[in-house]
């Protein structure tokens, strides 16, 4: 007889609120703790039409005996959108499912946010479980209750904070990933590395080929200890009116990316990844990162199968407009994440003009 080894136990504190994340093999088709999460009897799986075929059937067996539905999403960052959410809306509307009725993504942050976007308006409010497919959101989009889409003039410009009841991160469904989808990943892992734990940047020097290789151990490590970071940071600011905001290192410059290129060529995690570099090319201009520290960035980050810089189509100009509608800008004011060594960021409004732009023209040769 085979058994599967318990997952770990990570919590989200909230204060008054608090969830699990549970990480390990094994997980999808079993139906503790996931019913219990259900408030109702009603749950409607939201996935796409990669995921389906894959791995749907099981969290279906899960809740047998339950009103369990599902809707299926074309696949894609380009139907992160209102429209998808509206197709939820109406799925929902004709099951006749009520306020007691549960959303639960099974999918990647791209299904993550659009299903929690649409549990969080549906009748003001309904509840929500994640069940992430993608390393991405297993170390990052499924834990914090940032849900939304996003609008052809920026990214994830419509959304609500709307924290699911659990996550459950089923290792297993990892094994397959496309490897491009492994590294944009390991963009958000490298990242907890860079603001809050350089102990985990120099694990991931060391393990970096082991965990693109899905190496069991190293995978449920870097999982755990990025959503322990997360949930630190959660914990400590879910409105992100403070140090939530250094989650978005690399964004800024990221999303202005994904914006320009229509979200369909760049994947998520590619443009943080060339946004970190930026972030770390600025933030030695500033004197906050050493040369040395600068390069370790950059080698991890082409270590990993991603990008250090941004499409050659992209000018100087189209970044300053598209970054001044960040969530983050006040006023027009952009105001960035930078790196002050490895292992600590601020979100700082103090960087001159003519260094965000001599930086800018680094990357767009002056264009
Ligand atoms: N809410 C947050 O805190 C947060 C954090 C980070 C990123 N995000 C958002 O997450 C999105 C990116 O998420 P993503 O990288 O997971 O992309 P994604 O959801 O598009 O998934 C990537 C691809 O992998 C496929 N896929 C998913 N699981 C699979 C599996 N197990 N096997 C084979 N294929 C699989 C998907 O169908 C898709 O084609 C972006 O929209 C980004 O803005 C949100
Ligand atoms: O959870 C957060 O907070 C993050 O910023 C995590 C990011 O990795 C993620 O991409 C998030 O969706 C960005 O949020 P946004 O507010 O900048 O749209
Ligand atoms: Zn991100």
């Amino acid at each position: 007889m085979t058994t599967t080894p318990d997952p770990r136990h990570l919590q989200v504190d909230l204060g008054e609120r608090s969830y699990t994340i549970l990480i390990g093999p094994g997980q999808l088709g079993t139906r503790t703790p996931l019913a219990d999460w259900l408030p109702g009897r009603q749950a409607l799986v939201v996935t796409n039409d990669t995921i389906a075929p894959l791995y749907l059937q099981p969290v279906l067996d899960a809740l047998s005996g339950l009103q369990v539905e599902a809707i299926t999403l074309p696949d894609g960052e380009a139907h992160k959108t209102v429209a998808s959410c509206e197709r939820v809306w109406t799925r929902l509307l004709e099951l006749r499912f009520d306020r007691s009725c549960t959303v639960i993504a099974l999918g990647g942050g791209v299904i993550g946010d659009l299903a929690g976007f649409a549990a969080a308006a549906y009748q003001r409010g309904v509840a929500f479980v994640q069940i992430p497919t993608t390393l991405l959101a297993q170390v990052d989009s499924s834990v914090g209750g940032k849900t939304g889409v996003n609008h052809p003039l920026g990214k994830n410009m419509i959304g609500a904070f709307h924290q699911p009841r659990g996550v459950i991160a089923d290792t297993d469904v990892l094994a397959s990933l496309p490897a491009r989808e492994m590294s944009a990943g390991v963009a958000e892992v490298i990242k907890y590395g860079l603001i809050r734990d350089a102990d985990f940047f120099a694990w991931l020097e060391d393990n970096i080929d082991a965990l693109l290789a899905r190496e069991p151990e190293a995978l449920a490590y870097a999982i755990e200890r990025s959503c322990a970071n997360k949930a630190d940071v959660v914990a400590a600011d879910e409105r992100e009116q403070g140090v939530r905001a250094t989650l978005n290192l690399g964004h800024t410059f990221g999303h202005a990316i994904e914006t320009a290129t229509g979200y369909s060529t760049w994947l998520h995690g590619e443009a943080v990844g060339a946004g970190m570099a930026m972030a770390a090319h600025l933030a030695e201009a500033m004197d906050w990162l050493s040369a040395t520290d600068r390069a370790r960035v950059e080698a991890l980050i082409q270590r990993a199968g991603l990008p250090l810089a941004p499409p050659r189509s992209m000018t100087s100009e189209q970044f300053l407009q598209l970054m001044a509608v960040d969530k983050k800008a006040q006023g027009g004011h952009i105001r960035l994440v930078l790196q002050q060594g490895i292992g600590h960021a601020v979100v700082t409004d103090a960087v001159p003009d003519d260094r965000l732009r001599a930086t800018l023209n680094h990357y767009t040769d002056g264009n």
